[in-house]
């Protein structure tokens, strides 16, 4: 029926490309079970402090595996198929916009989040576009895993960043006739694919190989839902998603105090955790955090996953100090997180530095321009700045929190500190 609505929206010819194809063979890879597997691995060793320990020699393997095994099938996400209704709903957190991502599944069965290239890495967000319809950059997502684990935060599911075939890795493996469907070859005789179309199909929205190769990141599925249950909460930070629309933190410069007294950030590290977000936030720039995921299994004193990243990054220039309000406005910070902040502010351990030699080894390095990793430097002085502020105004035991400081015990995660099944 849809299909139907776009040929007579006068794309007959695309169309018809894409049904040709869509008569392609799939290939059928062989699928190696090995119980000792690391995304396996990975998935076991999630614990109520991060999604992986320090120096883990598992992540290091899943960063090898996603980088190089064969992808043997393809498919939308399942919160792109919820906008159509067509998913298996227990599986989604929350439905969410129609970018262009995709679910690859490698031969040892695991599942990475494939967000190809849509910009240069030069090119900047322009001035007048929002940060809601900002596109969405695979080698922020990158880099925003590498900084979550300079931070000490390992809060990010482990990103990876992969030239794929398009064709070999995407159309030809996939079952879903839907996603073979919107897949075209350009005048320039490159095979591109469209985000899902559920009205008009525009070609300035598709994304093309050359011929077939597309960078993209690819980002490890963390377990499903019904292993490890998660919710989606809207931040209290949350930014007005309409053109002209202000929210209270933007015009109440008290409005942390009404936040600390409510329920879940009026005790426990709650509070504190979105502090840290909104500071890695504003390392990268990131605009978009409307909502934090938490898995449910730890309580309320579960890490916050730092899930979809691929915002930031977008202009160098900018510090946008209305994403450090939740630092700014309650003048609190782990203690934890300050050290490490100092550290990689000192010369030795140079934040920028540190940033660029651990994005040396992604294969599609460099991943950051160099105005982008000197920003990471600016902004970490303008984040110690306001901690310095803070201090002077309130006294450093204000300010700066022991971490866990009055832990609330909650039954689950007291009983249960890992993952396992
Ligand atoms: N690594 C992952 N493992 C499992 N689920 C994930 C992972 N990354 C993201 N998700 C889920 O998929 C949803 C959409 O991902 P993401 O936000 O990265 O894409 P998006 O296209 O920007 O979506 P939105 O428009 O909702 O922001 C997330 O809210 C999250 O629930
Ligand atoms: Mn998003």
């Amino acid at each position: 029926m849809q299909r139907k609505q776009h040929l007579q929206a006068g794309h007959m010819k695309l169309y018809s490309l894409a049904a040709a194809l869509a008569n392609i063979t799939v290939t059928n890879h062989e699928v190696t079970y090995d119980p000792d597997t690391s995304w396996l691995k990975f998935h076991l060793g999630i614990n109520r402090y991060a999604l992986y320990s320090r120096d883990d020699p598992t992540v290091l393997q899943l960063i090898k595996d996603m980088q190089s095994m064969t992808v043997i099938s393809a498919d939308y996400t399942q919160d792109e198929k919820a906008l159509k209704g067509a998913c298996d709903c227990t599986q989604v957190v929350k439905p969410s916009g129609h970018h262009l991502k995709l679910a690859l599944k490698m031969r040892n069965l695991a599942k990475a989040m494939f967000k190809p290239m849509r910009q240069q890495r030069d090119e900047e967000t322009p001035e007048d576009v929002f940060y809601f319809v900002d596109l969405q950059r695979h080698n922020a997502e990158i880099a925003a895993f590498h900084l979550d684990r300079i931070l000490d935060f390992r809060r990010v599911p482990p990103v990876v960043g992969r030239l794929v075939n398009i064709t070999s890795e995407v159309l030809k493996v996939t079952q879903n006739e839907d996603l073979r469907a919107v897949f075209f070859t350009s005048p320039a005789n490159n095979t591109c694919f469209f985000a899902k179309c559920l009205y008009v199909c525009k070609t300035e929205y598709a994304a093309c190989g050359s011929p077939d190769l597309l960078e993209g990141s690819l980002s490890a599925y963390l377990p499903g839902l019904s292993i490890a249950p998660r919710i989606s909460i809207p931040s209290p930070w949350i930014r007005s998603y309409t053109f002209t629309g202000r929210e209270e933190w933007e015009v109440n410069p008290f409005y942390c105090d009404t936040i600390k007294q409510q329920y879940p950030y009026n005790s426990g590290n709650r509070l504190l955790n979105i502090i840290d977000m909104s500071i890695f936030d504003f390392l990268i720039g990131n605009m978009d955090r409307h909502h934090y995921e938490i898995f449910t299994k730890f309580g309320d004193e579960g890490f916050l996953l730092h899930l979809d990243n691929a915002r930031g990054f977008g202009k160098h220039a900018k510090d946008e100090m209305s994403i450090l309000s939740p630092l700014s406005q309650c003048c609190m910070i782990k203690q934890s997180t300050l050290l490490r902040l100092q550290l990689l502010a000192q010369s030795e351990f140079r934040l920028s530095d540190v940033m660029r030699e651990s994005l040396q080894e992604d294969s599609l390095r460099p991943i950051l321009t160099e105005p982008h990793l000197l920003a990471l430097d600016r902004r970490l002085h303008k984040v110690l700045r306001v901690v310095h502020r803070c201090v002077r105004r309130l006294g450093k035991d204000e300010v700066i929190t022991e971490d866990f400081f009055k832990s609330t015990v909650t039954p689950e995660a007291a009983t249960d500190g890992t993952m396992q099944r």
